[in-house]
């Protein structure tokens, strides 16, 4: 089996809508739209075993706190489990004021009836009617002409209006989609929907509401705004319907083509959290309502918990939430790469150092701490980082700010490890690496500093004597002030024959909440000119830079 030479022989490409004059390009989306959350209907019937009550509970109690306010609930004449969990909803008193409970049936009578049925008692809600109106489904699922296909429409609005009339306690809405919209005639499925509005007699007042499906994604998402601008141009008494859109995610752009369709002047959008539904998918709610969040429109919906919504949709649907998913998934805010780690870390500082809330972080489109993400979780170090990942982690960590030339000698050594290992490195390894290099846990035979003690002296310098050792021998130190790290140096050079130069050095305080108060880096060349580096880390910080003279001798004598 081979792919098709020439493909053209099974596959034509959509056509191209005749719309002159087209203005959805130049059009921006400054406002939210209604949203619809279709996850216990659209999502539960595309998933193996479909959510029973507790989950679909659990899944609606969710989206009430998101701050959905209509939410496709069922499809009631699917069998008993749909028809007693919606009864169950309207009777629970669960159903916030403001929040409307939708269901979907078919255009046939006896569905239609059930769906009223399921909803008795409701104080609010919108019965959804359907129907496909494209060729394919016409002359193969139907067999049926145009006129006895719009004639399905017409019957089913005739019965939802006589249902609704029976309950008056209710205040009913009426929602028809002209099902696989996207690959029919634009004009024969305005002629239904007009049909439909014939029965239903909306107004701008109490208007119906005409979704219009991607069913199957056919074509590139300029096409689907194309379709969505000709209907709203076209379609009598506009202002009495709402425009909904329902993408698919069959090409991969259900997010695109929801977005230029309300571009297109669509005015609500239906779809699944993290783009569950059937085949590739539903249009993804939560991508939808962040990407406009991350152009500075407030969505009307809630993600400041990302994970926890994580949770429910996975728990409920049994489908993990893809490691990459815009905004939510793992890995969406962790760089492994060298220059996206840097990019991010300088990022991170300025932000720290400017003085406004605006959002400018390399590599970042959205701060994760508004969807309840840590920082800490940024940046991960593994074979393909640079000096950013590790330096970053040893900032946080424990609260070392490496001179720019250490991070380039400590980068060998974590490079080294982390081929060595073949795997991510944690907090833990790279500590324990940079512990090593730079013989921060020095073992016997090293240099040691055995007793010591800081004072000031009366002129306000600092006083340092101790005592240091190495293989047994010992020897005191002392030194005052700027002139310390050359005492120790001398010391050292004088006791136990080793030369080392001083080439740089740096000290800064540690943060709070790391174990020590200062630290201390010293980069030197021993008697071969090697440059070696030595770091200390102490209470005080005339007592961490003799320990950093020692860290380099250290080397000096390891190599
Ligand atoms: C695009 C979407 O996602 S639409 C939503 C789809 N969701 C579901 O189908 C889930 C729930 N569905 C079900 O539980 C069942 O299919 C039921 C209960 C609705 C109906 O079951 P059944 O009566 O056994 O029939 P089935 O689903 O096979 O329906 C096929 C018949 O309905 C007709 N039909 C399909 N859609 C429609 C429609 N919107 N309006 C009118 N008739 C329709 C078909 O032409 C076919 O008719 P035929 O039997 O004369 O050939
Ligand atoms: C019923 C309609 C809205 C649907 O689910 C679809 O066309 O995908």
């Amino acid at each position: 089996m081979t792919m098709l030479s020439n493909p053209s022989r099974k596959y034509q490409a959509f056509p191209q809508i005749d719309l002159p004059n087209r203005q959805w390009p130049g059009n921006v989306i400054s406002a939210p739209p209604r949203w619809l959350s279709t996850d216990l209907r659209d999502g539960n019937q595309s998933i193996i075993d479909p959510m029973d009550a507790v989950k679909k509970n659990r899944f609606f109690d969710l989206l009430v706190e998101i701050g959905v306010k209509e939410i496709e609930v069922g499809f009631p004449s699917a069998g008993a489990t749909e028809f007693d969990f919606i009864q169950g909803l309207v009777r629970s008193g669960r159903v916030p004021g403001d929040v409307m409970l939708q269901v979907l049936t078919q255009s046939r009578e006896d569905l239609i009836r059930t769906s009223f049925e399921s909803l008795e008692g409701a104080g609010t809600a919108i019965v959804h009617l359907y129907n496909a109106v494209s060729p394919a489904w016409r002359d193969i699922v139907f067999r049926m002409s145009k006129d006895e296909v719009r004639e399905i429409a017409i019957h089913g609005a005739k019965v939802m209006r006589d249902e609704a009339a029976k309950r008056p306690d209710t205040d009913w809405n009426f929602q028809y989609s002209p099902e696989t919209f996207s690959t029919a005639e634009l004009d024969f499925s305005i002629e239904v929907c007009e049909a439909v509005m014939d029965v239903l007699q909306p107004t701008a007042e109490k208007p119906i509401i005409l979704n219009l499906p991607a069913t199957v994604e056919a074509a590139t998402p300029n096409i689907y705004a194309d379709q969505i601008e000709y209907f709203c141009r076209n379609l009598p008494n506009r202002e009495a319907a709402v425009i909904s859109l329902h993408t698919h995610n069959d090409r991969g752009t259900g997010v695109a083509a929801a977005e230029l369709g309300l571009m297109a002047g669509a005015d609500r959008v239906e779809g699944c959290l993290f783009g569950n539904g059937e085949r590739t998918g539903n249009c993804c709610l939560v991508t939808v309502a962040l990407n406009m969040y991350t152009q500075g429109i407030d969505p009307g919906l809630d993600f400041s918990d990302i994970d926890r919504v994580i949770e429910t949709v996975e728990y409920c649907n049994q489908i993990p939430v893809h490691q990459r998913h815009p905004y939510g998934g793992e890995l969406v805010f962790t760089a492994f790469s060298g220059s996206h780690q840097d990019a991010i870390k300088k990022g991170f500082s300025a932000h720290e150092a400017q003085n406004d809330e605006r959002w400018r972080i390399p590599y970042l489109p959205i701060d994760p701490a508004d969807l309840g993400r840590s920082y800490e979780a940024v940046i991960r170090v593994n074979s393909q980082s640079g000096k950013g990942g590790f330096a970053w982690v040893l900032e946080q960590d424990q609260g070392l700010k490496l001179p720019k030339a250490m991070q380039a000698d400590f980068s060998r050594h974590v490079q080294h490890l982390a081929d060595e290992l073949g795997r991510e490195l944690n907090a833990a390894d790279i500590w324990d690496a940079f512990q090593t290099a730079y013989h921060v846990k020095t073992p016997d035979k090293h240099f040691q500093l055995v007793s010591y003690e800081e004072s000031r002296a009366t002129d306000g310098t600092r006083v340092f004597a101790g005592t240091i050792s190495v293989q047994g021998k010992e020897q005191s130190v002392s030194g005052r002030g700027n002139g310390l790290i050359s005492s120790v140096i001398d010391t050292i050079r004088e006791s136990f024959g080793v030369e080392l130069e001083v080439s740089d050095y740096s000290e800064h305080a540690l943060g709070a909440g790391t174990h020590a108060n200062a630290a201390a880096y010293l980069q030197c060349r021993d008697a071969s000119g090697r440059t070696l580096w030595g770091v200390g880390i102490d209470e005080d910080v005339a007592t961490a830079s003799v320990r950093a003279v020692l860290s380099a001798a250290n080397s000096a004598i390891a190599k």
